[in-house]
């Protein structure tokens, strides 16, 4: 199921020293985005949609956007052909996750049956399941016991998918301020091994993130963030690109069928494929984000 022709490398910010650093999607599937509320976090996870959806092809990547901030931020991203949907609520999440699950429980159940009589594997979609402020899913906030319950069972599915979704290639980036034992189970937040820490708002929280403390000492500028993985010895401190307001619309608004005023269903929504075809090399860094200022 591996797919060694398309480079999974995602540019995800600049160091001090105007280095571009890359977080590989491929070798590190699964992600946490945490920090403290206006340190960067929605802009950098819309980057990240962004980047992918004009690198790659809807064949290559797949996002299911779960918005707990009610679908307000990624609102125009339902445009991209890769997104199968944004879900806004407890019950639309848990159906997302559920549904992100069947299709890695139906991989992997084509795959072993390939594999049994000697056959080529699919090279199937990278399925995204990205949340931003994932804590809202917490049982902990539930109102009602069918409430509870809905958390509980979406958190189960996501746990799952963390624990056997990488080679069937659905992954799980997600977003909160902090993911403590009450929002994030520890057996999903052990499987999210890419770490992106924006300025938290005290050493717990730091402790809680990365294991050790020091996020809470980052400058106070949005996007600034320490980034994690297995694959770097020492947390590398990045400014994180963002897509402004103006480029996203010059990206999105030709995706627009004409005359939408109102929500159109999108398997009535058709494209040009000239609209999406990102070039050979995807987009660059410098033409489409922007990195904010260092600083001093
Ligand atoms: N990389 C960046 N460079 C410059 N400005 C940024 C960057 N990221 C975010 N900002 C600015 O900071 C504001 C807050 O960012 P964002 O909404 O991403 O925060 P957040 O961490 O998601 O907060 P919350 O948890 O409350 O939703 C944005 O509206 C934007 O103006």
């Amino acid at each position: 199921m591996t797919n060694t022709s398309v480079g999974w490398g995602i540019p995800i910010g600049k160091t001090r020293y105007n280095r571009t650093v890359y977080h590989n999607i491929n070798k590190i599937p699964h992600a946490k985005v945490a920090g403290a509320t206006g340190s960067g976090k929605t802009e950098f996870l819309k980057y990240l949609v962004t980047y992918m959806c004009m690198r790659y092809s809807p064949n290559q990547v797949e996002f299911i956007i779960v918005d707990l901030k009610n679908g307000v931020s990624f609102a125009p991203f339902k445009w991209f052909p890769h997104v199968r949907g944004i879900f806004k609520t407890v019950r639309e999440a848990m159906e997302a996750i559920e549904a992100a699950h069947k299709t890695m429980v139906d991989r992997l159940i084509e795959v072993e049956r390939l594999r049994a009589v000697f056959r080529k594997e699919p090279v199937y979609p990278r399925l995204i399941v990205l949340i931003d402020e994932g804590g809202e899913l917490a049982p902990a906030y539930a109102i009602t016991e069918q409430d509870k319950a809905m958390r509980k069972t979406a958190l189960d599915f996501l746990a799952s998918v963390a624990r056997i979704g990488r080679e069937p290639r659905v992954n799980i980036i997600y977003g909160t301020q902090r993911p403590d034992a009450d929002t994030l189970p520890v057996a999903i937040r052990g499987q999210l091994e890419g770490v992106f820490c924006f300025r938290t708002e005290n050493e717990l929280d730091s402790k809680i993130v990365l294991r050790h403390e020091g996020a809470e000492k980052l400058r106070w500028i949005p996007g600034r963030y320490l980034y994690k993985s297995p694959l770097v010895k020492h947390d590398i401190e990045i400014q994180s690109p963002y897509v402004p307001q103006k480029v996203l619309r010059r990206l999105i608004e030709p995706l627009i069928p004409v005359n939408t005023f109102y929500d159109i269903p999108r398997d009535e929504v058709r494209f040009k494929d000239e609209q999406m075809d990102p070039g050979d090399d995807g987009i660059g860094l410098d033409n489409v984000i922007r990195i904010g200022d260092w600083g001093r």
